[in-house]
């Protein structure tokens, strides 16, 4: 199976290099051209444009850092819209919102293209192992030819249905998490100051009810102080802010995200 992939970041370049390494021909484009020579040594070809991939290939993922960048990798001169056409499917991985991926869906499908969203939960290490979990939503038959693609990138895909259901069950997990590792942080701080060993902490948390995979895989290196990113705060904030509109357009009250997001500018 030949596959497109725009965007090499942290998660678009472990995903590009799985898919190479379970035998898919893969051509890449990053904004930064250069961040594609690592593939390219494990066998990938390289567009010059994001057209020129979409062009070349039947399937196309994108793996971008935000709605602006997945916006403008479609619309700009250059861009997907240019060579998106009949036969052709559209997969944008990327954590946006809603209306984002509805835009883009309706845009591909009025040039006779298929578009699915398929945003994901899991950070570097699951991207690399191909454990993500893949939520999609919109067109059924691009996701049933995606399969074998989603099934070397993920350890489960979910299939929920219309366009807008992916980015938002992705912008709800992602609100729990970025709250929770708030809670967390504060816990780790308050045991510390108040003579308690953060390290015995870690071991009772991971006792207890509320023992979970990101408190284990987080904590050693917060208290080691090693924030090499996975998961770039950035991005994390753009979630947390995702999030809280999506429940000002449902009328939730989230004051515990609100609070997280706030602690996050600070
Ligand atoms: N990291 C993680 O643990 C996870 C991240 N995600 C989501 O996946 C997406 C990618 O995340 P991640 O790989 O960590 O992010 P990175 O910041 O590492 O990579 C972002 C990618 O987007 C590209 N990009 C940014 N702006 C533009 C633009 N205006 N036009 C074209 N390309 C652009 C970057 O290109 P360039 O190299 O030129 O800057 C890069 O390829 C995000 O939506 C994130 O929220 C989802 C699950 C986990
Ligand atoms: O959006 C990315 C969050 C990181 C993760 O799911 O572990």
């Amino acid at each position: 199976m030949e596959v497109g992939f725009l965007g090499l970041g942290i998660m678009g370049k472990a995903m590009a290099a799985n898919l190479l390494r379970h035998g898919f021909r893969v051509t890449v484009w990053n904004r930064t051209l250069s961040k594609c020579d690592e593939l390219v040594a494990m066998g990938a070809a390289v567009g010059d444009t994001p057209a020129s991939v979409v062009a070349k290939c039947k399937y196309t993922i994108a793996m971008l850092s935000d709605p602006s960048a997945a916006l403008s990798v479609v619309f700009d001169k250059d861009g997907v819209l240019e060579q998106i056409g009949e036969g052709k499917g559209y997969v944008d991985m990327s954590t946006v919102d809603a209306a984002t991926s509805c835009k883009i869906s309706e845009a591909v499908k009025q040039k006779g293209g298929a578009f699915v969203e398929a945003p994901v939960s899991g950070s570097k290490k699951p991207a690399e192992d191909g454990q993500l979990v893949i939520l999609a939503a919109g067109d059924k038959a691009l996701y049933d030819d995606m399969v074998p693609a989603f099934d070397v990138l993920g350890k489960k895909s979910f299939f929920l249905g219309e366009m807008g259901n992916g980015a938002k069950m992705k912008l709800v997990v992602n609100m729990i998490m970025g709250s929770m590792m708030n809670a967390f942080s504060e816990g780790l701080c308050l045991a510390d100051k108040s003579g308690l060993s953060p390290q015995t902490l870690l071991d009772v948390l991971d006792l207890g009810a509320i023992a979970n995979p990101m408190f284990k895989m987080k904590g050693p290196s917060m208290l080691q102080g090693s924030y090499n990113p996975a998961f770039p705060l950035k991005h994390q904030q753009k979630d947390m802010r995702l999030a809280l509109s999506l429940g000002d357009e449902n009328a939730v009250s989230m004051p515990v995200a609100a609070a997280s997001n706030e602690s996050a500018c600070t």
